[in-house]
């Protein structure tokens, strides 16, 4: 049975395809839904090639997989290991109650347990993230079982029981009281451990001696944690176990050395999991992103395991959605034309960027080894080329993985067949972990350069997905109709500038660094991939223009100079046409993305206020990088607990510098505006006159920066702070006095 079509409409007639190597075509597809004659086929393809709108039109292809009609009864034999991890740094920041939640989701998947694996990576080392997983794993041995038993949807305990119970039979009523009533013990316990910033000693304690002593302590056995949760008992075949293994893994930090953020910890989680379960596909996790879909591995397998072949399918980034978000996104933080256009479109070429978490990888692709060629056409299998063509030898692998022979020889069956070595038992290999989630283990290697996630960009899953690309593999985007996980996104103004502005960094790091998409030394990267990455890369840097438009307008109305044709000129038709074609099309893209017109409003907003003030930051943050002045970091963003009230959708402000770009510019603007009005009140000039077009854009950028506005006459977090109203009205009142003279 065949797992995955690609299904394009052309005229009318619908057309199902899985590749995209037109060789492959024809041939292995007859077997689905009807015949595909081969010239059709590679009609599909080229359809699929000019994906990423070619005029605004094309969305790619769209795929859909048939996991119930693939992979159940016998064939689940067939459904290979999946390691799944979660990133979390701070149990006051990132709710540890969100946390459990992801974990329980993952822990009660629909998935053969002995094959898939939890790990848990904190990079804050808290005590209080190591006992909230303790007394998840208590509730989890009460949950599955209930999940399994009535087939629940939502496996995060607090995304079901916010709904009222789905049944009123009397019996599984009983049981779903009792549920809530252990779900509600849970949150209370964590909730006691971080308001008392204390946990039960036993819990954390190893032979008399705790594991989590602070740095300084001389009973500190081992700089990093590493802890078998729950270690699988249907693995070595000793009992009927319902829980996937559970580790817990605290990487070593030592002040003042580059632990290079999230790609860092990941990159230990890539080591740490390839010793004690070595599986061959990875998801990995933000703590916040539960999973809503328990079949969600099997979708993912249907793409795996059916590709014509394997370069068709590096990794698969699923839509980031977010719960408790509120009507018309009036925050513009939720990106969702980026996945309904972008994502989609990059699936007609080399397939979407990496997006961070809810993502599968191939530890293969990640392990910085090229896709293998179909059936062995071009070389023979025993010779495998790892990076840089190199060949794989052990003395190769040993210098770019590190010392540990384990991990070498795991590497080694990865790279070799996509398979994996049958580990042992993760609890005997906790020695080897401890060390390679030490910092001096990767000094020498080639971690965070050719292999696992990138390091040297905030953004490291961009970086790391055009790594992934630059070798040849392709991803692909997929959304299934039940969405497959859900998280939350940043709720206030601050936290979505800070947000931005480290991604703006971001990606002009991977500009600078030597991935970067212009330079074109990556043979692979196809040439519209290529110009994606580098529009990505780039955007950033577009703000300085955009900086300079905002105050156009406004230079003009103060200096009587235009910029633009008078409206009783021809061309200012010209200027109007481009104006609305511009606008036309950002509207047309949301309403086709299934959004309201207001969502495009509030997102056209979104994005003027943070290209005016995270970007142009960004830029800044990486000049005094390059320059060796700073180093430009990772903030973690804040994430609601489960029981947040919602925001009302107001923007909010604090005395961050990054809200004095946006608020000088709405001073310029309303200066100009008002010296001009009272101009035409006073009969000095008539609008007609001429500077129409300016008096309208400056009116234009006002309306945009509408939170800004209202922001001068608002107070408390809705309102200007006054530090930030007075630089910047300093600041305007300079830039108009320059002007005058
Ligand atoms: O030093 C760090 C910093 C972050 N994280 C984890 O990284 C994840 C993402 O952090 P978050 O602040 O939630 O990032 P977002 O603002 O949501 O950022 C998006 O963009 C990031 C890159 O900038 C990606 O890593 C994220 O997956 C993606 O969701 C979280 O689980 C963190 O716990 C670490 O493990 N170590
Ligand atoms: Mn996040």
């Amino acid at each position: 049975m065949v797992g995955i079509v690609g299904v394009t409409e052309i005229k009318g007639v619908t057309y199902v395809i899985g590749a995209t190597d037109i060789n492959d075509v024809g041939s292995s597809w007859e077997t689905i839904g009807g015949k595909v004659e081969e010239g059709k086929a590679k009609l599909v393809v080229v359809d699929a090639e000019v994906g990423v709108r070619v005029g605004g039109m094309d969305r790619g292809m769209p795929y859909t997989s048939y996991p119930d009609e693939s992979y159940s009864g016998e064939s689940a034999s067939k459904l290979p290991p999946v390691d799944i991890i979660i990133t979390t740094t701070d149990p006051f920041r990132e709710p540890a109650i969100l946390t459990a939640n992801t974990v329980l989701s993952v822990l009660a998947l629909d998935y053969p347990v002995e094959k898939i694996a939890c790990y848990v990576s904190d990079d804050g080392r808290s005590p209080i993230t190591f006992y909230s997983l303790l007394e998840t794993l208590e509730f989890a041995k009460k949950w599955v079982p209930f999940c399994r038993k009535f087939n629940i949807e939502s496996r995060a305990p607090f995304m079901y029981f916010s709904k009222k119970p789905p049944s009123s039979d009397p019996s599984f009523l009983q049981e779903w009281e009792c549920m809530k009533c252990e779900y509600e013990r849970l949150k209370r316990r964590i909730a006691e451990a971080l308001e008392t910033e204390h946990v039960p000693l036993d819990s954390v304690s190893e032979n008399g001696v705790n594991c989590f002593e602070s740095e300084s302590s001389e009973i500190r056995i081992h700089s990093s944690i590493v802890k078998v949760i729950h270690e699988n008992k249907v693995v070595d075949g000793s009992e009927d176990d319902d829980l996937p293994h559970l580790i817990y893994v605290a990487r070593e930090k030592i002040p003042k050395v580059n632990h290079h953020y999230k790609a860092g910890a990941m990159n230990v989680m890539a080591r740490v999991s390839g010793l004690m379960t070595n599986a061959p596909f990875i998801l990995n996790l933000d703590c916040d992103m539960h999973i809503c879909n328990p079949k969600v591995i099997q979708h993912a397998m249907c793409f795996y395991l059916d590709c014509p072949s394997e370069r068709e399918c590096g990794f698969i980034q699923f839509p980031q959605l977010f719960y408790g978000v509120l009507d018309d996104d009036p925050l513009g933080n939720q990106h969702k034309t980026f996945f309904t256009t972008l994502a989609k479109g990059m699936n007609g070429i080399q397939g979407p960027v990496y997006g961070g978490t809810c993502c599968f990888h191939r530890r293969k692709g990640l392990y910085g080894v090229p896709p293998s060629p179909p059936a062995d056409k071009y070389r023979s299998k025993e010779k495998i080329l790892g990076f840089n063509g190199k060949e794989l030898q052990d003395e190769f692998i040993r210098s770019a993985f590190g010392e540990s022979s384990a991990l070498v020889a795991s590497a080694h069956a990865i790279m070799r067949d996509n398979g994996w070595h049958k580990p042992s038992s993760p609890s005997l290999v906790i020695e080897e972990s401890l060390m390679v989630s030490n910092c001096s283990y990767e000094a020498n290697t080639a971690w965070g350069k050719e292999v696992g996630w990138m390091y040297g960009s905030t953004v490291e899953d961009v970086m790391t997905g055009l790594k992934v690309h630059s070798l040849g593999w392709h991803s692909i985007y997929y959304t299934p109709e039940q969405p497959a996980f859900m998280g939350c996104a940043p709720g206030n103004g601050p936290d979505i500038l800070v947000q931005n502005k480290r991604w703006a960094a971001g990606l002009l790091e991977i500009l600078m660094s030597k991935l970067c998409p212009l330079l074109g030394k990556q043979r692979q990267l196809m040439l519209r991939q290529r110009m994606l990455y580098a529009y990505f890369t780039v955007s950033p840097i577009t703000s300085v223009a955009v900086l300079c438009y905002a105050i156009l307008p406004a230079f003009s109305l103060l200096t009587g100079k235009s910029f633009l044709p008078k409206i009783q000129d021809p061309a200012f038709i010209t200027a109007a046409g481009l104006f609305i074609s511009v606008h036309g099309y950002g509207h047309y893209e949301h309403l086709t993305s299934g959004c309201s017109a207001r969502e495009w409003w509030n997102s056209l907003r979104t994005w003027l206020i943070t290209i005016l003030s995270a970007s142009l930051f960004a830029i800044f943050d990486v000049v005094m990088k390059l320059m060796g002045l700073s180093e430009t970091v990772f903030v973690v963003t804040p994430k609601g607990g489960d029981e947040e009230e919602a925001s009302v959708g107001d923007f909010t402000f604090d005395s961050s510098p990054l809200f004095i770009p946006p608020t000088t510019v709405i001073l310029i603007n309303l200066a100009a505006i008002i010296q001009r009005t009272s101009q035409i009140v006073g009969g000095h000039s008539e609008l007609k006159d001429n500077l129409f077009g300016e008096y309208f854009c400056s009116v234009w950028v006002l309306i945009n920066l509408r939170p800004f506005l209202k922001g001068l006459v608002r107070k408390g977090k809705l309102g200007l702070p006054w530090s930030i109203v007075i630089k910047s009205g300093a600041l305007a009142l300079f830039v108009c006095r320059t002007w005058a003279y």
